[in-house]
C-alpha cells in the first residue's frame, strides 16, 4: 500500500476526485468526500445518481477511472494500485446480502473469522450476538428467522471482524415500514456503539437525516451539496436541495431592492441585481396560520396526513400548501392572517440548470 501525503490524508475512508465511467457514459463526476472516523455518512440522491457507484469504488468492487480511495491514509485505489474488497477489511449490509442458508446463526457470524483462534472466535459470536439482541438464536437456521432478525444477524457478521469501514447499500428497503424503523434505529446503535466508519446509500432523505451525522447529495454523478443534516436541511445551496427534503411551494418572482415580495412580506434575496428573475421556495411548515376574517389567504381544501395537517390556501393569486402540526382543519372559504417563517424560505436565481 502507498502512503498518502499527510496534508490530503484525513483518517477513516477518503474518496479523491473519484470518477467513473460505464463505457462512455460518465456515472460519477469528480466525487470528493470523507468519512472520518466513528462518523455516518449517507449518499443521498435520486436513483440513477451514482450512488451505489461510488460506494462499490469505496468498496473495491469497482475500479475508479480517475481519483484515489484511501483508507487511514493508505491507497487502496489509485496511483495504479487497486487492492481487492477482500485486502480491504471492509463489512457490507445490503438488501439482498442473504445469510448463509446451509449455516446455523453463530456460524454465519464466525464466517469472517476463520484468522482467529477458536476460542476467542466463539467469544466473539457471542459478543456480537449479544449486541444485536440475538444471543438466544446462536442455534437458529436462517429461514426460520424474521426479516428483521436476519438482518440483525447480517449486521454481526459483517462487525464480526471490526472491519475499518462498514459499507451499507439501502439496508433496510427490503423490511416492512413498522421493522423498518425498528431495525434502523437498531443498527444506527450498535454501529456507534462499535465506533466504525461507515458510508451508507439510500435515496430517502428521511432516512439519510435520522442515520447521518453528514449527508452527501448527490445528483448527475456529483456531489452537490455536503453537511449535516440541518445544514442541508436549513440551509440548501440550490432548489434541487432544497426540495429533495421534501416538498415546497415554488413561486416565480422578480429582486426589487435586495428583496423579493410575497403576500406575506418581504424576503431577503441573495445579489442577482435589479430586476433578476428569482425563485422563492417556501417549505409549507414555514408557514402559520390563524382563522382571521380579515386576513389574505382563503383555504381552498384541508386534508389531515397524520401527524400534520396540509392546507391548501390561495394568496395573492398563488395557490401554496401549508403543513400544520396536529389536528387542524379549516373549513373551505375560511378566511386567515398567514405569518411566514423566514429561515424556511430561500431565494435562487432563476437560472436554467439551477435546479
Ligand atoms: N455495471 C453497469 N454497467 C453499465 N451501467 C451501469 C452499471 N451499473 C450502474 N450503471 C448505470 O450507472 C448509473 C448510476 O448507477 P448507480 O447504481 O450508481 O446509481 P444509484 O444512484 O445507486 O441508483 P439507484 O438508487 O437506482 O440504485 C445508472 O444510470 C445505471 O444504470
Amino acid at each position: 500500500m502507498t502512503e498518502a501525503p499527510a496534508e490530503t490524508c484525513p483518517a477513516g475512508l477518503y474518496l479523491d476526485a473519484i470518477s467513473h465511467s460505464y463505457g462512455a457514459r460518465p456515472v460519477v463526476q469528480g466525487v470528493t468526500l470523507a468519512v472520518p472516523p466513528g462518523q455516518l455518512v449517507c449518499l443521498l440522491g435520486p436513483s440513477g445518481c451514482g450512488k451505489t457507484t461510488t460506494l462499490r469504488i469505496a468498496a473495491g468492487l469497482e475500479r475508479p477511472s480517475r481519483g484515489r480511495v484511501l483508507l487511514n491514509c493508505q491507497t487502496v485505489s489509485g496511483d495504479g494500485l487497486h487492492l481487492p474488497p477482500e485486502a480491504r477489511n471492509v463489512g457490507f449490509l445490503f438488501q439482498d446480502y442473504a445469510l448463509f442458508p446451509h449455516l446455523n446463526v453463530a456460524a454465519n457470524v464466525a464466517f469472517g473469522l476463520d484468522k482467529m483462534a477458536r476460542a476467542d472466535r466463539a467469544q466473539r459470536v457471542v459478543e456480537m450476538l449479544r449486541q444485536v439482541g440475538m444471543e438466544a438464536y446462536a442455534e437458529a437456521w436462517p429461514h426460520q428467522l424474521s426479516g428483521g432478525q436476519q438482518q440483525r444477524v447480517a449486521l454481526a457478521r459483517a462487525l464480526a471482524p471490526r472491519p475499518r469501514l462498514m459499507l451499507l447499500d439501502e439496508p433496510f428497503s427490503g423490511l416492512d415500514k413498522r421493522l423498518r424503523d425498528q431495525v434502523r434505529d437498531e443498527t444506527l446503535h450498535v454501529l456507534k456503539s462499535s465506533g466504525v466508519s461507515t458510508l451508507m446509500v439510500t435515496h430517502d432523505p428521511e432516512e439519510a437525516m435520522f442515520m447521518a451525522d453528514s449527508i452527501a447529495l448527490m445528483k448527475d454523478g456529483r456531489v452537490v451539496q455536503m453537511g449535516s443534516p440541518e445544514e442541508l436541511y436549513l440551509n440548501p445551496e440550490t432548489p434541487f436541495v432544497a426540495s429533495f427534503f421534501g416538498e415546497v411551494n415554488l413561486i416565480p418572482v422578480t429582486v426589487r431592492n435586495g428583496s423579493v415580495d410575497t403576500p406575506f412580506g418581504p424576503v431577503a434575496a441573495p445579489d442577482l441585481g435589479e430586476g433578476a428573475p428569482a425563485e422563492l421556495l417556501i417549505r409549507p411548515e414555514g408557514l402559520t396560520l390563524v382563522p382571521d376574517s380579515a386576513g389574505i389567504a382563503e383555504v381552498l381544501a384541508s386534508r389531515m396526513l397524520g401527524r400534520v395537517s396540509l392546507i391548501h390556501l390561495m394568496a395573492g393569486g398563488l395557490h401554496l400548501h401549508a403543513r400544520v402540526p396536529g389536528h387542524f382543519m379549516p373549513a373551505e372559504g375560511t378566511r386567515l392572517t398567514v405569518r411566514l417563517d423566514l429561515s424556511q424560505a430561500h431565494v435562487y436565481a432563476a437560472e436554467p440548470g439551477n435546479s
